[in-house]
């Protein structure tokens, strides 16, 4: 069979396929803020409408209520839909997220983060580009450039979009452990397109995610911020404590300090170890993502790649409560909150690891003599999720990915978290394929966000052609 038409329309209709990713950056849908709320559902709104314009049946889920910022809060809907129902054909089903992270212009972006810009190599910029505005779109381009030529597309698609998987995916585990024999059944294989590759040029099918814990330290001490010259040296200073506790818990080399942690990971096989061996990866990438800095933590690259992917990590988020506006405010801060996280792999346990970090977090504070109050505030959890490369699901991921870009994919894992992953396997004990569109430099979560022209438009060919390629494939 041939997709050349398919191809020419992307290539053809790609300026729509970039206004429209311009309208949905400009919405901000921040799902960690209770203020961007109405965004996030308007977000979810604005994919229902599109799904429907393109003819699928839609199914808007509410998964309820959230405590936020002191307020009860709806959670933004989770959007199911159905685009062909051919018993004949084997129906995939593809997540994605219409949230995105937190942005600020003073953030140090060079542009309005929710304003999408081209720049002079044509980067897309903007906050969900890459994460995941741009590749959830992109799954929308591929019905409509179908469609357009009348081209049938040979699988059924059920789609799952959530507005809350960077807080957490509250309310989702439930809605899918529900609709497992449901509105999920007869789904024969799953693919996410929320990730990276390893480079700036090579695609990749990801078999792998580490986990997340996420955690706050609250040191409480007077009833309100202080003066530094009147109280400073006569009380326990709450940010002090924090600081103190923060520095405890990791290394300047990155190693994690709290005990037990390191003796829960899965020990490195032979087997395992062959895996990172011709892997398209070196340190050059790694210091394109990180705009040029050589800050590399480990030697070898590959090292690297398994720092990144299956040791742990604790990562320093931030201090909310601080004072930390320009200027000299000479202030006590009187109850600063502490973020960090654990980025978790097999075999660690999420309730042994919650354990570990309080237990450690109070015995350090102990040893503080302070008459301030601690908390340790255990959030969200997700469990790490290794598959296996071998499935058709992979099969058809790698033809795709030889149609489009006329090489083999690099096998990847990945450090991020996207806990359904897990949740989808268990299940719906369903083969799940990651299928990135996105670079390694595309600045996921950080400032000037962007996802590349050539591959926003090479992605949605690549998702046209996996569905012609999961068609073709032998599933036994
Ligand atoms: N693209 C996946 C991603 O960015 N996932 C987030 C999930 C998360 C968990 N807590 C907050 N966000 C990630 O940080 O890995
Ligand atoms: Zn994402
Ligand atoms: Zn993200």
């Amino acid at each position: 069979m041939s997709l050349d038409k398919f191809f020419d329309t992307v290539n053809q209709d790609q300026d729509n396929y970039v206004a429209k990713l311009k309208e949905i950056v400009a919405i901000p849908s921040i799902s960690c803020v209770a203020e961007r709320r109405a965004d996030t559902v308007r977000m979810g709104e604005w994919i229902i409408a599109e799904l429907e314009r393109l003819g699928a049946t839609t199914k808007r889920v509410e998964p309820g209520t959230q405590q936020l910022d002191g307020q009860t809060v709806d959670l933004p809907p989770v959007v199911l839909a159905t685009y062909g129902t051919d018993p004949s054909k084997k129906t995939v089903l593809i997540y994605g997220h219409y949230d995105v992270q937190p942005a600020l212009k003073e953030d140090g972006w060079n542009t309005d983060p929710f304003t999408l810009v081209e720049d002079k190599e044509h980067r897309l910029i903007g906050r969900g580009s890459t994460d995941d505005k741009g590749p959830v779109l992109g799954w929308l381009c591929a019905i409509e450039a179908h469609q357009k030529i009348g081209l049938d597309i040979p699988v059924n698609l059920k789609f799952c979009f959530e507005g809350m998987e960077e807080s957490g995916s509250e309310g989702l585990d439930a809605i899918i452990a529900a609709e497992a024999e449901g509105y999920f059944k007869g789904v024969d294989c799953v693919c996410i397109s929320d990730n990276y590759w390893l480079g700036k040029t090579k695609p990749c099918l990801t078999y792998g995610l580490r986990g997340i814990n996420y955690f706050g330290i609250s040191v409480k001490g007077p009833a309100q911020d202080l003066h530094s010259g009147v109280f400073g040296g006569t009380v326990h200073e709450p940010m002090t404590d924090l600081i103190t506790l923060m520095a405890s818990l990791v290394d300047s080399q990155g190693r994690i300090r709290v005990p037990g942690i390191m003796d829960q990971v899965a020990d490195l096989t032979d087997a395992e170890k062959k895996t990172y061996e011709g892997l398209d990866f070196s340190h050059a990438d790694l210091h394109a993502a990180l705009g040029g800095a050589k800050t590399e933590l480990h030697a070898d690259p590959q090292d690297t790649l398994m720092h990144r992917w299956r040791y742990p990590a604790l990562s320093l988020h931030g201090i909310e409560g601080a004072f930390y506006a320009p200027g000299g405010k000479t202030v006590i801060p009187s109850h600063p909150i502490g973020k960090f996280s654990i980025r978790t792999v097999p075999d660690m346990d999420p309730h042994t690891v919650d354990k570990l970090v309080k237990e450690y977090l109070e015995a350090e504070f102990k040893k503080l003599n302070s008459k301030n109050t601690l908390t340790i505030i255990c959030g969200h959890h997700g469990k790490p999720w290794v598959s296996s490369p071998d499935h058709w699901n992979f099969v058809a991921g790698a033809k795709a990915v030889e149609r489009v870009f006329n090489c083999q994919p690099d096998l990847t894992r990945e450090g991020g978290s996207i806990p359904v992953t897990l949740t989808f396997q268990d299940a719906l004990k369903k083969n799940v394929l990651l299928l990135p569109m996105g670079a390694c430099d595309d600045g996921a979560h950080s400032i000037n966000e962007k996802v590349d022209r050539r591959n926003f438009v090479e992605g949605i060919k690549l998702y046209g052609a996996y569905f012609h390629e999961l068609a073709a494939v032998k599933t036994e």
